[in-house]
């Protein structure tokens, strides 16, 4: 059982530090935003999280997971402290990386014996010997001794409790044999497999793994892209290709696009960590630019149905950048959605869990519901950005009925053609054979 601390308690703070604690540790969570740390005291938890809020309320109640604004006490107390703060994207695209020095600076003040420090933000390479240097130059007894570890974050939103107790691996970047030891027999209850290698690394491991992901899905939907030209279909094509081992079939979905609050901030950080070494990372930037022009296909796709999209009457299904979150960080519909209000298009959004997170950046200039058939009630086209189940499992014939015209727009490839060829609808989506109704 050990004592550990978790600096940030967002997403990752929150599932890291509950899932250590579900294994036996005794954890806190801190925070300085008090209105989290209140909610969290009484077991709610303040994001949409599948499973979470069950396994909170479980470890508070057994005594080993607690909340708390102190952070010098949790420092004091602790013997592996967790740095889990946000990194967000500068205007230059590098990693902001004001939260993480100033949790190591207070680390420093408070350290009062051997303490682990693990960073499990994502960061660029050498922000393990930067949180090194102002631990050691904060300590209040030059003679204390710890040491700092890089131990990178690999959960998914929506899935991410089972992402955590079910890790494919553990890495593990250390400047000792003793700090290494510790973060992987705290792993040990996990059964998951255990890098051990050294802090450079296991930072760059972090970078390296998303924008391999963005990459393969920029890949995937440039080849879409291809596939809309030449009669092909782009789901035949991932299923062929995802066959051969080497390649895999997962992260394959054409679609608008990545979003989310990681793969874009961390292929830009990627492409500046590079551009400070000297290295033009002109694939990345690709990779980027193709995702940023990935987004607004479906617009084209709207007008190209619709011709003008002035007082037409768009159901837009889905706001988040995934199904099961309510995150909106970096959301294609945050493109989308302003680029239909330029068009003049009346919009009618549906989502069943984001749409408070939605107001925020769309206030009033749209119409908000959590009921997908009230938002295609009278619609000129239905427009799908998010993939969730209750779009997936709709029932075509009913949809008809409900709309104004027999238009969809699907940007996340959500039906077979041959059902909405049945259903008798237009349908385009992405890299896939239009659907149109003199073949129906
Ligand atoms: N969200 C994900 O799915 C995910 C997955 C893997 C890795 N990551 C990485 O993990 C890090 C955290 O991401 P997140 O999504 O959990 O962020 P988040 O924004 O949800 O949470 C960060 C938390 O840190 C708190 N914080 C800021 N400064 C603080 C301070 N000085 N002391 C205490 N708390 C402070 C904020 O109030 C906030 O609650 C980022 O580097 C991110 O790239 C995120
Ligand atoms: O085949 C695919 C798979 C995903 N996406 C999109 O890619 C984005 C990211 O999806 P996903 O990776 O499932 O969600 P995140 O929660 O952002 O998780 C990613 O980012 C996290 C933060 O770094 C990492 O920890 C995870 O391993 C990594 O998958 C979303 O917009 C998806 O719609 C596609 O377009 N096609």
């Amino acid at each position: 059982m050990r004592n550990i601390a978790v600096i940030g308690t967002g997403y990752v703070g929150l599932v890291s530090g509950t899932c250590f604690s579900d294994i036996g540790n005794r954890v806190v969570c801190c925070d300085i935003d008090s209105m989290k740390i209140d909610m969290l005291k009484k077991g709610v938890v303040p994001i949409y999280e599948p499973g979470l809020e069950e396994v909170v309320q479980r470890n508070i109640k057994a005594g080993r997971l607690s909340f708390s604004t102190d952070i010098p006490v949790a420092i004091q107390e602790a013997d592996i402290i967790y740095i889990a703060v946000g990194t967000p994207m500068t205007i230059t695209g590098g990693a902001d990386l004001r939260y993480v020095t100033s949790v190591a600076k207070t680390i420093g003040e408070n350290m009062n014996g051997y303490k682990v420090i693990v960073n499990k933000s994502t960061v660029p390479v050498g922000t393990g010997r930067m949180v090194e240097r102002l631990i050691r130059e904060h300590l209040g007894d030059p003679s204390l001794e710890f040491d700092v570890v890089s131990n990178p974050e690999f959960l998914r939103e929506g899935s991410a409790l089972a992402d955590c107790m079910n890790m494919e691996r553990a890495v593990i970047g250390a400047t000792s044999d003793r700090a290494a030891q510790i973060i992987a027999e705290l792993h040990q209850p996990f059964n998951t497999e255990i890098m051990i290698t050294d802090l450079e690394s296991a930072e760059m491991i972090k970078y390296a793994a998303n924008c391999f992901l963005a990459t393969k899905i920029s890949y995937i939907n440039a080849i879409a892209n291809i596939c809309e030209q030449v009669g092909a279909d782009v789901t035949e094509v991932a299923k062929g290709i995802g066959m051969d081992s080497r390649i895999g079939s997962r992260f394959l979905q054409a679609g608008i696009g990545y979003g989310g609050s990681c793969f874009p901030k961390d292929t830009h950080a990627l492409v500046h960590l590079a551009e400070s070494v000297g290295y033009d990372f002109k694939l990345l930037k690709s990779v980027i630019a193709a995702n940023d022009a990935q987004k607004l296909v479906v617009v084209d796709k709207l007008m190209q149905v619709l011709g003008d999209l002035k007082g037409r009457t768009i159901a837009v299904l889905g706001l988040a950048f995934k199904p099961n979150t309510n995150d909106m960080r970096d959301a294609p519909s945050l493109q989308i959605v302003p680029a239909l209000l330029r068009k003049e298009a009346q919009l009618r959004c549906y989502d069943p869990i984001a749409i408070s997170e939605a107001k925020v950046h769309f206030g009033e200039r749209v119409t908000y519901t959590s009921d997908v058939e009230e938002c295609l009630l009278n619609a000129d086209a239905a427009l799908i950005l998010t993939e969730w189940d209750q779009v997936k499992k709709l029932d075509l014939g009913k949809v008809k009925k409900l709309m104004a015209a027999p238009i969809i727009v699907d940007g996340r490839n959500c039906f077979p053609l041959r059902q909405v060829r049945e259903a008798g609808f237009i349908y385009h989506s992405i890299g896939r054979p239009e659907v149109n109704l003199d073949e129906n």
